[in-house]
């Protein structure tokens, strides 16, 4: 039975999914080097925030299938170190966007009317009530920095609040900003115009310190600023002396450089500042949202079936999946095929898809021929997760071709692999929704069902070549289970593929291409 270890708090919904399929241990708080130690035991790891999958533990984690990430984040993960060892990390984009957004939104009133420091003087048995006068949002500029998911509905509510919306996202169109109500701007409009800046962006090279001294500077002096995105975005030494000096008016913080947070100045602030422990996500329903998601994964991964939001291999919903894999499959064998016909070191990989396939998202089918083209080298130790990247270490020219008015048949990929030892080609089609066919090798036409165990020969099309094929097999007891030939001209050049109960003995192949008229044999085994 696969393992499971959940190192930070998750939901009991994600949990009684995960033992549907997996001995289930929950250990919050393990320091590193005990995480280190012990993750070599588990097939999967579900964490929130606070566990940080390192380059280290990756490299502990001898049996690790998946990294589930409770939550949208993946920068507690070390995803470069998880890929190239062949471990998908899911995320669940979606499940707490709404928590998210409310919490910014929830930041931005209380950081207006001091409701956090009014609250702590109730506490302490005052009623002061003229220390505590606030400031409106109503017809008030927000500046959205980051238009995605969260940013969005952000937009949205505090447009019905009567704010007046301004936006920066690279990545979005004004088309799309002006539907939501917002005017796409550059960032120094952002800066300069806004009263409330909301950070709503993944923490990467570009947007870290986005916020320091010099941008805090072109805000006015009553601007506040929100970030319940990620730590790092903003300098918190230069935010904290800008709030000091008087240079903006406030601040609402609710994730940090370094969590949790140690000392730090911004907890010497006063009344302009508000401060939470990376509380974006924390409502029940949010919980609830993202443990479902990423138990869903876990469990699917867990019993070989692909994941719907993985951040390292191509992520493609339930549907497109099942809709997929007879391609997937159909690319995978091909590969695998072509490989073993073209033996020695590839160095180039042509993937035609016609008809239906040239209509389909080709990443996953050339992802899957590269998972069969390197089985044969590296077995188990290549996956969706890094087929591509393992391809791309070996210096492997990976190129494309679509055409969906060729339509033999209703979906035809054909691969050519170059290598050291020359070029080889495999056809394959799929007869109905999923019947798999090899029709043509070498551009010789064949009508083939791939098996487990396979020969193939290129030889003179000539009688008596078959027979002697035959005995000669036939005399080291391996079964013909099914045979065919293909030629282009009569009496020219023919391949013969034949499908063999067993596996072909050792020292039959050298026999096999000595025979007068053969030029080539090859044997190709198919694994699954
Ligand atoms: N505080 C929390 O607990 C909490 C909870 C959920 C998400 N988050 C964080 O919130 C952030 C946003 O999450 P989301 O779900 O909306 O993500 P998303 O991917 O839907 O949106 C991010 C947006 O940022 C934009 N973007 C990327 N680089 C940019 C740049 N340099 N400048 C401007 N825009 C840029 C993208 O185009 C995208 O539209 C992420 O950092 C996520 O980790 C925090
Ligand atoms: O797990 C959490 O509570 C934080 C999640 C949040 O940072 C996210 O990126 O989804």
């Amino acid at each position: 039975m696969s393992k499971v270890l959940v190192s930070d708090p998750i939901d009991q919904a994600g949990i009684d999914i995960l033992s549907q399929v997996a001995r289930v241990d929950v250990k919050i708080g393990l320091p590193p080097a005990e995480l280190a130690r012990i993750i070599g035991d588990y097939d999967a790891i579900m964490i929130r925030s606070e566990t940080r999958v390192t380059k280290e533990i990756i490299e502990a984690a001898t049996n690790l299938k998946i990294v589930g990430r409770a939550g949208v984040g993946v920068d507690n993960v070390d995803v470069p170190a998880a890929t190239r060892k062949g471990i998908v990390v899911v995320n669940s984009p979606e499940g707490n966007t709404i928590a998210a957004a409310e919490h910014a939104l929830a930041m931005m009133l209380s950081m207006s009317r001091y409701i956090p420091e009014a609250d702590r003087s109730m506490k302490s048995g005052q009623w002061n009530r003229k220390q505590f006068v606030g400031t409106e949002v109503y017809k008030k500029t927000l500046g959205v920095v980051g238009l995605g998911k969260i940013g969005s509905h952000v937009v949205t509510v505090a447009k019905a609040m009567g704010m007046k919306l301004l936006a920066f996202d690279p990545f979005i169109s004004a088309e799309r900003a002006e539907q939501l109500g917002c005017r796409l701007v550059d960032l120094d409009t952002i800066f300069r115009e806004s009263d409330y800046i909301t950070l709503h962006i993944p923490k990467t090279p570009e947007t870290t310190n986005l916020i320091n001294a010099e941008t805090l500077a072109k805000m006015k002096p009553q601007a506040r600023i929100i970030n319940c995105a990620r730590g790092g975005i903003i300098d918190e030494a230069a935010l904290a002396a800008a709030l000091k000096a008087g240079t903006i008016a406030g601040a609402a913080i609710d994730v940090f450089g370094v969590e949790p947070l140690g000392e730090s100045e911004l907890r010497s602030l006063g009344k302009e500042i508000v401060l939470t422990p990376h509380l974006g996500a924390s409502t029940a329903e949010a919980q609830v949202n993202v443990a479902i998601d990423v138990a869903e994964q876990i469990r699917d991964v867990l019993l070989g079936l692909p994941a719907r939001s993985a951040v390292n291999i191509p992520g493609l919903h339930p549907d497109a999946i099942a809709q997929l894999k007879p391609y997937l499959q159909l690319a995978e064998t091909l590969g695998n095929m072509v490989s073993q016909l073209a033996g020695g070191r590839i160095n180039d990989l042509q993937v035609g898809l016609y008809g239906d396939l040239a209509e389909q998202q080709t990443k996953p089918i050339v992802t899957a021929a590269l998972k069969g083209l390197l089985s044969p080298a590296l077995r188990e130790r290549v996956n969706y997760v890094n087929a591509g990247i393992e391809a791309k270490e070996r210096g492997i020219h990976v190129s494309e071709t679509r055409d969906a008015s060729v339509r033999d048949y209703t979906a035809t990929l054909k691969l050519v692999a170059k290598g050291s030892l020359g070029q080889h080609s495999v056809t394959g089609a799929l007869l109905g929704d999923a019947e798999m066919r090899i029709t043509s090798v070498d551009d010789f036409p064949v009508n083939v069902v791939p098996t487990q165990n396979m020969l193939f020969t290129v030889h003179k099309d000539v009688p008596g070549i078959i027979g002697i094929i035959g005995s000669l097999l036939g005399k080291f007891n391996v079964n013909i289970a099914s045979m065919q030939v293909g030629r282009k001209i009569v009496r020219g050049d023919a391949v013969m593929v034949l499908s063999l109960d067993d596996p072909l003995p050792d020292g039959i192949l050298n026999e096999i291409k000595q025979v007068t008229g053969i030029s080539d044999a090859y044997t190709v085994t198919l694994t699954s």
